[in-house]
Order: C-alpha cells, then structure tokens, then sequence
C-alpha cells in the first residue's frame, strides 16, 4: 500500500476511520496499561485523531507518527495549539507542550529520533495494513519502542467477504507477531453495530500486551 493511497484519502476527505468522539475502549482500559505519572504514549499511524486530546487532557505525554501533513495541521488546529515544525531527516516535527508528531513514513522512524516511550495505543494501526506490512509493522513497532506494552484494537470479520482497511485481524495473527515480546491478554470482544461499513458482520477486539519478563 503506497504513501499515495492515504494522501489521496486525506485529500478527498475519505476519512471513515476517524472518529468524531474519543474512542470508548481507550477511555476503559487505558488505566489497565499503569502508565507512570507524566509518562509518554506513542500512537503510530495516529491521523488526527481525537483520542490525543483525551490523552492531553489526562497529564500524558503523546509522541505520534503519521504520513500526511495536512491531518497533523487539521490535529494542532483542532487542539488550537501552534506548533513548532522542525525538519529533522526524513520528517518534519510538530511540537508543541507533550506533544511530538513525525510526519513521515514510520518505517523510516528510529527509536532515537522517537525518544521514550511508556506504553503504545494502536487505534487503526494494524488494521490499515496489508498482511505483509502488517508483519513488518509489528516488527518495527516492537523494536523502536523496546517492547513498550500496548492497547491495540482491532477488528474481526470474514475478509472473503471484503478487501481492504480496516483488515481483519485474527487472534493468531496477533498472537504471531506479537507473542515473542509480549504476553497476550484478550480484554474485550463485542460486536460492531451494523459490521464494517455495513457490509459484512464484525467484532472489535480489544488486546493488552504487556511487556514479558
Ligand atoms: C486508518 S487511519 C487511522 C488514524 C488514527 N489512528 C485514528 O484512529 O483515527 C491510518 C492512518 O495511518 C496513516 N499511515 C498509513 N501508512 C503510514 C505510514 N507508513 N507511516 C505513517 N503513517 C501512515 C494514514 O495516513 C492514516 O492517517
């Protein structure tokens, strides 16, 4: 899936993922994950999404990644905060107080370059990618944040019935790339009202991975 097919997408406004109210299983679970007072949330693929102001709100620091420019400008405007751009390499980094985006390809984002990180929040992450950058995603994730433990939500339907994003996300699959770093905690599993875009039946699942021994 190229860099292109989601600049397209934010330049249509073909933005059916993002969500108008702050995500109810992060609100949930977040406490499960004990992230240290002041602590830093990485959210990798992160668009504009609403779920950083809620971290804000909550005396957490966010650092988050995302290809397209203009989401990131829409997420500061929508925050009404100015931010700083830097060019640092590959990115460019809006800043502002506790919060760091990298625009730019997260494959190309070193564990330098994000800094720290307490606990990753994965909210149409996985499930943006195809099976093989799926693979690769999780790898780099895993390496870049040191196994930092995760809230990751997914979502399960019969992807015969549909191609393309949101990707289905079987426990196996979350169980392989994720159970040499991790161990595997299903905390939820309901159904989506309606399915994914109406066209076939799905269930979220809702994941804690915490760091192993
Ligand atoms: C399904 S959306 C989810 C956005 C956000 N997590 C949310 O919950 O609203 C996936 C996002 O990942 C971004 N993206 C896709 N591939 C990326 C990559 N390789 N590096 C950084 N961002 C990427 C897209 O531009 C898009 O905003």
């Amino acid at each position: 899936m190229s860099a292109d097919y989601w600049l397209n997408r934010w330049k249509n406004n073909d933005i059916g993922f993002h969500e108008s109210r702050v995500n109810p299983y992060l609100d949930r679970y977040f406490t499960n994950l004990k992230i240290p007072q002041n602590g830093r949330v990485f959210v990798p693929l992160c668009g504009k999404t609403n779920d950083i102001a809620w971290l804000l709100e909550q005396n957490i620091q966010v650092v988050g990644v995302e290809l397209c420019e203009s989401a990131i400008k829409q997420l500061f405007g929508s925050l009404n905060v100015t931010p700083t751009v830097t060019v640092h390499d590959k990115f460019k980094l809006y800043s502002a107080d506790n919060l760091a985006i990298w625009v730019g390809d997260i494959f190309a984002l070193t564990a330098n370059l994000l800094g720290s990180v307490d606990v990753i929040y994965d909210r149409g992450s996985l499930v943006a990618l195809p099976f093989t950058l799926r693979k690769k995603y999780s790898r780099h994730v895993v390496m870049i944040t040191q196994k930092a433990p995760q809230l990751l939500i997914c979502c399960v339907y019969d992807q015969s019935k549909r191609d393309g994003t949101p990707y289905s996300i079987s426990a196996q699959e979350v169980f392989d790339h994720y159970h040499h770093a991790y161990s595997l905690q299903l905390i939820r599993c309901e159904a989506i009202a309606n399915g994914v875009k109406g066209v076939v039946p799905a269930n979220i699942v809702v994941w804690q991975l915490n760091k192993k021994d």
